[in-house]
């Protein structure tokens, strides 16, 4: 893979799901500056070799790629801090905020050329990311490559040509981990009058939930209804459960949920 010199503006829970990521794929340390005003994020690189140089007008200047990692609300005042001062013209930008266009990010930087938006998510941590891609026409092959080299290391990749299906991949990708965490959770708070230990019924959970999306993975052949269906004997315990989940309109509610993350990403695309 291309190693290029990396400096992270922003060290919160997805910089750090990707940089761990990084680094437990061999991905140099010392190419790697992480900038975080709150201290007790920086602490959490302290047993690596990762710098954590404060100055950031020094930190970019030296960097080859900047990953933009602040919330989207903070993202203008951040970029002001040193869009002027520093000179991004051969520098390849990422940004990894939801609802932030390249337009606007251009606006924030005027110097930067070439703008890459990435919406990934923290199974990065784990080598099982899912990062969605957008790059603007300014954008080189080789910078192109190198993008997809460092998110491909920490997961999956999808280039997307129009940049609006980024919205999508946040609802389907970016959020969505969250919405399995809920399930669990939901799940565990099922069993916990069941008399099973909590670890238990973490076990029993978490291993369910890595099963299923391992049948998902290694049987492209088979549709997702297919993989339900083959669970589920007629008139017994799965479809009593999944007879329940009909009632109360959970396909729908899916919907409404995703729909929500995409109307809120679209909404944050105006307001920040
Ligand atoms: N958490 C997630 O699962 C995902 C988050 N994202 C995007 O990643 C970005 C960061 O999100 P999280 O990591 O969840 O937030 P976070 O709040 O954990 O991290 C943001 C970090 O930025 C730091 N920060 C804020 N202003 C700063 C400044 N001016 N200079 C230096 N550091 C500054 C904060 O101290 C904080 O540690 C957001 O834009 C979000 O939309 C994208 C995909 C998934
Ligand atoms: O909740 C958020 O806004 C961020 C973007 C995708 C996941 N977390």
């Amino acid at each position: 893979m291309q190693q290029k010199s990396i400096v992270f503006i922003g060290g919160g829970n997805m910089a750090q799901a990707i940089i761990f990521g990084l680094l437990s794929k061999g991905y140099p340390a010392q190419l790697i500056n992480v900038c975080d005003r709150n201290p007790s994020k920086l602490a959490l690189f302290a047993h690596k070799e990762v710098a954590i140089e404060q100055d950031k007008e020094k930190a970019l200047q030296q960097a080859e790629v900047v990953v933009l990692a602040v919330k989207p609300q903070a993202m203008a005042e951040t970029c002001a801090e040193f869009a002027s001062a520093v000179d991004f013209s051969d520098k390849l930008v990422i940004s990894i905020a939801a609802g932030i266009s390249c337009a606007r990010l251009a606006q924030l930087l005027p110097s930067a050329q070439a703008i890459i938006r990435v919406m990934p998510n923290t199974p990065a941590l784990v080598s099982e990311g899912m990062t969605g891609l957008f790059a603007t026409e300014q954008v080189n092959l080789p910078l192109k490559q190198f993008a997809q080299q460092l998110f491909s290391a920490v997961g999956q990749i999808c280039w997307v040509d129009d940049e609006q299906q980024m919205h999508h991949i946040t609802a389907a990708a970016g959020s969505s981990p969250a919405y399995f965490f809920l399930f669990m959770e939901a799940m565990a708070q099922a069993l916990a009058d069941s008399g099973l230990e909590p670890e238990q019924i973490r076990l029993l959970i978490q291993q369910s939930a890595l099963g299923a999306a391992k049948m998902v993975v290694d049987n492209p052949q088979l549709s997702l209804s297919q993989l339900r269906e083959n669970v589920t004997s007629k008139g017994g315990t799965t479809a009593a459960a999944l007879q329940v989940f009909q009632q109360h309109q959970f396909t729908q509610q899916v919907q409404q949920a995703m729909q929500a993350c995409i109307a809120r990403s679209q909404q944050m695309e105006k307001q920040f």
